[in-house]
């Protein structure tokens, strides 16, 4: 059986408190794993704390040694505000420009703050995806894309993982979910205290 990349085993996660229920669950190579569950719940949490940005109250957390992850977040990229072209920011992350859907592809050339929130958001979401880890965490990757940047989406998630990758996603999109995840975890509210 494929060696896991990721176990979370009763993993309680939060800041200055705890902000999830115990979550078990675990991603192994060429896997993709969907967290689904209310605002609220404690998803982008979750992944915070897998990528060391988030506290661990109780429960465990196994990465494989030396595990290298690419986390994408729902901020807005840090560039946006720099005279930077497209093509800078793929120059910057050492990421391809193949393969890149032509909507985005054509527009290479225009300053950051000259794309659209979509075509801003999929060329940040597109270096995350390039970049050489073996786990990618992606907090709601569809955002802000159509239905043909939701489609190239998921043959780029389905591509990485046949290439080896595990990814765990957080996504409110159903449809999204449930078409390119291999399974789909049910994040539930903790209590309000
Ligand atoms: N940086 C932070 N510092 C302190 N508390 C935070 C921080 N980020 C989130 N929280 C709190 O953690 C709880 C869970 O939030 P989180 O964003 O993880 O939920 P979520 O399930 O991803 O929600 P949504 O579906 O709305 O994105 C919330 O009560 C939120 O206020």
């Amino acid at each position: 059986m494929t060696q896991p990349l990721l176990c979370l085993t009763g993993l309680v996660a939060g800041w200055q408190v705890p902000a999830t229920r115990p979550v078990d669950l675990m991603v192994a190579a060429g896997r993709i794993v969907g967290l689904t569950g209310a605002n609220g719940a404690g998803k982008s949490t979750l992944l915070a704390a897998i990528a060391g940005r988030a506290r661990v109250f109780c429960g465990q957390l196994e990465k494989k040694p030396d595990l290298r992850i690419g986390l994408q977040t729902q901020d807005v990229p840090p560039l946006s505000g720099l005279p930077l072209s497209g093509r800078d920011v793929l120059a910057l992350t050492a990421a391809s420009a193949d393969g890149l859907p032509p909507w985005l592809a054509d527009c290479l050339d225009r300053r950051l703050d000259r794309l659209s929130g979509g075509q801003r958001h999929y060329l940040a979401l597109w270096a995350v995806l390039q970049a050489p880890a073996e786990l990618l965490l992606l907090d709601e990757p569809t955002n802000n894309l159509d239905a043909q940047g939701v489609r190239h989406l998921a043959q780029a998630l389905r591509t990485r993982a046949d290439a080896g990758c595990g990814i765990l996603l957080v996504s409110h999109d159903a449809g999204f979910v449930n078409g390119v995840c291999d399974e789909v975890i049910v994040v539930e509210a903790p209590d309000v205290v």
